[in-house]
Parts: C-alpha cells; structure tokens; sequence
C-alpha cells in the first residue's frame, strides 16, 4: 500500500451529515491521512449530499424501496461503495443495516458512530432511550460494524454528564459535539497507522488493516 496517499475514505448518511462535515474539515488539514471520495446515503433527502457535492465528491443514492429483496439493496449498496475504492467506510447516521454482502466486502473496514455508550441503548433513538432511563453519563461509540445491530467490537467511546434540565436535544447536540471530535480524532489515527481486530479487541497502530 502506497505510504503516501491519504486513506480512502466512503461515508454514509442518511441526513444532516454534521459528521461528515467534521470529517471533511480534517481532511482539509494537512497530515490528517484521510480523504473523503465519496458519500452515499439511503434516501435523496439526506441534506448531507450537498456537502459533499459542494466539493465536487462523488455521491450517490441507494434506497431499499428501489428493490425488491432487501438482499438486492444490499448487493447494489456493496457495488456503489465497491466502485469508490475504500480503505474505510465510515457510517454517520446511516439508517440502514446493511448486510452479508455488504460485510463481505468490508467487514474489518466498516466503521459506525453510534450516539450511545454501546452497549446501552442500540438503535435508532439513543439519546431519548438515554434520558427516558435516567442515565448520568451519555455519549458516544465508535465500533466496527459486524452483522449484529450496534453489537460489533467497539474502537473508541466519548462520555458527556446528563444534566438536570436536559431535554431531547440538548442531551443530542452535547453528544453530537463529543462525538464528531472523536470520530475526527480515531479516523485519523485508523487512517494514518492502520488497526487489528482480534475477536472483541481492537488495536490502532498495528499492521493488519495498514491502510497504506
Ligand atoms: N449490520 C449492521 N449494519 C449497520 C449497523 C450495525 O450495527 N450493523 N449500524 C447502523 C447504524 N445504526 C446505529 O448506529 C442503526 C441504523 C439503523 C437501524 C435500523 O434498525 N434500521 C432499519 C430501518 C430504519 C429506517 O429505515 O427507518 C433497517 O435497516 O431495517 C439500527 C441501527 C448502520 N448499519
Ligand atoms: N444509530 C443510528 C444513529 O442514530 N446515528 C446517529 O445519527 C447522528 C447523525 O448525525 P449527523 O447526520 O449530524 O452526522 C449521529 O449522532 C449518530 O450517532
């Protein structure tokens, strides 16, 4: 692998895309190790899109509505981030769980921020599940994806208290705030010193998954 070209780098959304924003900030900088080439998402109101096509990044759709079997969404999803050439794929708010072919393609290399201390509370309305159980500490998880729903071996997690008077979204921007520093952070460091998963473990800095 060429040590000299940043990491390729695919995100997916399936709306704002504030993380992704984040992370093409850093890759703005030099020495970051990563560009993003190209961003796809589940449904074409995934305002996100624009920031990547601000830039001139490749992006595409792919909605599950378009097939007829969840397994031919998969597929046309494998293809469409297959044709960009990833070292990573990164999943920000990607509603969709995508599945054997998908893993196949990418398992080791796909990579989901999650807006929990995984493994409390998986899913899709975290921050609600959070504040509903009275938790004192929130935050956020970095994990690589495997074939379970927010189950896979965990990289990195950010924590952010709980306050007395948080509602929905101020709980949700303070961890959205922690989590884009983090996912700026670690997919630097997967990016420019490569990573191993051995069973539930992951290590950054060792050969296995060296990106260049
Ligand atoms: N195989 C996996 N794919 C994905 C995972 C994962 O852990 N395993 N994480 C998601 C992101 N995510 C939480 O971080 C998440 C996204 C969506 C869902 C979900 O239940 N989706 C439903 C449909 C929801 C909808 O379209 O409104 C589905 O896909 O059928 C759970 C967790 C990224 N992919
Ligand atoms: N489990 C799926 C899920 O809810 N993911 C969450 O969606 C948000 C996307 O924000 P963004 O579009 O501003 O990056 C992120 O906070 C992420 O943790």
């Amino acid at each position: 692998m060429n040590s000299q070209r940043p990491a390729r780098v695919v995100v997916l959304i399936s709306g704002g895309g504030s993380n992704l924003a984040a992370l093409l900030a850093a890759s703005d900088e030099p020495g970051y190790g990563a560009q993003v080439v190209g961003v796809g998402a589940d449904r074409h109101s995934a305002a996100g899109l624009a920031l990547a096509a601000e830039r001139g990044i490749p992006t595409f759709v792919e909605r599950v509505g378009d097939h007829v079997e969840r397994a031919d969404f998969d597929r046309a999803l494998t293809a469409r981030v297959a044709e960009l050439e990833p070292d990573l794929v990164v999943s920000a708010g990607f509603l969709k769980l995508v599945g054997a072919d998908f893993l196949a393609a990418f398992a080791g290399r796909y990579v989901n921020t999650h807006n929990s201390l995984l493994p409390a509370f998986p899913g899709m309305q975290a921050p609600a599940d959070a504040l509903a159980h009275g938790v004192k500490v929130a935050g956020a998880t970095l994990f690589v994806v495997d074939e379970g729903v927010d189950a896979g071996p965990i990289i990195a997690q950010t924590v952010v208290p709980v306050l007395d008077d948080d509602d929905l979204d101020t709980l949700t921007e303070r961890i959205k705030v922690a989590e884009r520093a983090q996912l700026v952070d670690v997919v630097g460091r997967l990016a420019r010193d490569g990573w191993r998963v051995r069973g539930r473990r992951v290590v950054i800095g060792t050969a296995d998954e060296a990106l260049r």
